[in-house]
């Protein structure tokens, strides 16, 4: 299932369901997308009552336009079924699943929602953050060619996946970015959205800049966030910049051009342009309309 077109993603917050404060401020938040959180960010013994408080957070959504997605805990933990199907229940924009590791535990969750849910509701998210969703990342990004799947967007679960492995986490992520460009290269082959992993030093403006600099030209389409203070840069290194609009500008009039009509390749600027890079300039310039809009 490919994604909507140009629905920007660039900065994607995490936030506690448990937390109060920390979902009072959604509303105020310039993100694209948040991820009310019932895993990793609630302790075991708040779970529950996590899960109870998403009957208040939809009543809240924000008017303004924002994807709000539920993570879900892993199905294989007691928690899990019940905090699919009381997700479901609210119509998030999507269902974010932890844990994931072969094509099947998407499949089993599109079966348990589709005897509950009409099949164009809920759409599937995955984080991929374990060794065994690596190497099984290929057969899980081809069920988005199939809408039955639901399947949608991949997260990027890069703590796990650094847990999980031993590999040790440096500021230049050198031992991460060969899986991180594996799953690039998969989400697209499965027509869905990549998502980079969260950066945990919140406090440090330049090395979070340099780390989504990096995730744009790596491909991603944005990143997920723990805290309010990255969204800024977020929206800033995933939106097209004003150079790259120039240029999609003129590819789009250069062909527009009555000597260019029919043509496959022409020369602008003393370089050798196709209908490929006119196709790539239109989908740019539809991803800053779609920031813009
Ligand atoms: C990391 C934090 C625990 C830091 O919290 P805190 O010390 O309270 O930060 P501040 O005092 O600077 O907060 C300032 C105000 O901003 C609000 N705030 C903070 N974080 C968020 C947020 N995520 N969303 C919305 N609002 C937020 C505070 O409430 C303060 O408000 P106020 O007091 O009214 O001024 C904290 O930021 C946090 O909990 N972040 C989210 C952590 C989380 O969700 N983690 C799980 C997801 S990451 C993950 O699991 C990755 C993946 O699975 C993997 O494997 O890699
Ligand atoms: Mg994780």
């Amino acid at each position: 299932m490919t994604s909507e077109p140009h629905r920007p993603r660039r900065s994607v917050l995490y936030v506690p369901a448990s937390n109060d404060k920390a979902l009072a401020k959604i509303a105020a938040l310039a993100c694209d997308a948040v991820i009310i959180d019932l895993e990793d960010a609630v302790a075991p013994a708040d779970k529950v009552a996590a899960r109870e408080k998403l009957a208040g957070i939809f009543a809240s959504r924000p008017k303004r336009r924002c994807e709000m997605i539920v993570r879900v805990n892993a199905l294989s933990s007691e928690w899990g079924n019940d905090d699919l199907l009381a997700a479901a229940k609210f119509e998030p924009d999507g269902i974010l699943l932890s844990k994931v590791a072969t094509p099947r535990d998407i499949l089993e969750v599109g079966d348990v929602l589709d005897d509950n849910f009409a099949p164009d509701s809920v759409k599937l998210w995955a984080m991929i953050e374990t060794p065994k969703a690596m190497l099984n990342i290929g057969a899980i990004a081809e069920l988005g060619r199939d809408p039955a799947s639901r399947l949608n967007c991949f997260v990027a679960g890069t703590n796990d996946l650094v847990m999980e492995t031993g590999i040790l986490a440096t500021p230049d992520r050198r031992y991460l970015v060969p899986w991180l460009m594996q799953m690039v290269l998969a989400a697209r082959a499965g027509g869905i959205d990549m998502l980079d992993g969260v950066s945990n030093d919140f406090r440090d403006p330049d090395a979070f800049a340099r780390e989504c600099t990096e995730a744009a030209a790596m491909g991603f389409d944005g990143k997920t966030l723990i805290h309010p203070a990255q969204v800024d840069a977020a929206n800033h290194a995933f939106a097209p910049a004003p150079e790259a609009l120039a240029e999609a500008r003129a590819v789009k009039d250069a062909f527009a051009l009555p000597e260019n009509a029919g043509k496959g390749v022409i020369a602008l600027d003393g370089r050798m342009v196709e209908r490929l890079h006119l196709a790539q300039a239109e989908k740019l310039l539809a991803k800053a309309a779609a920031i813009g809009a």
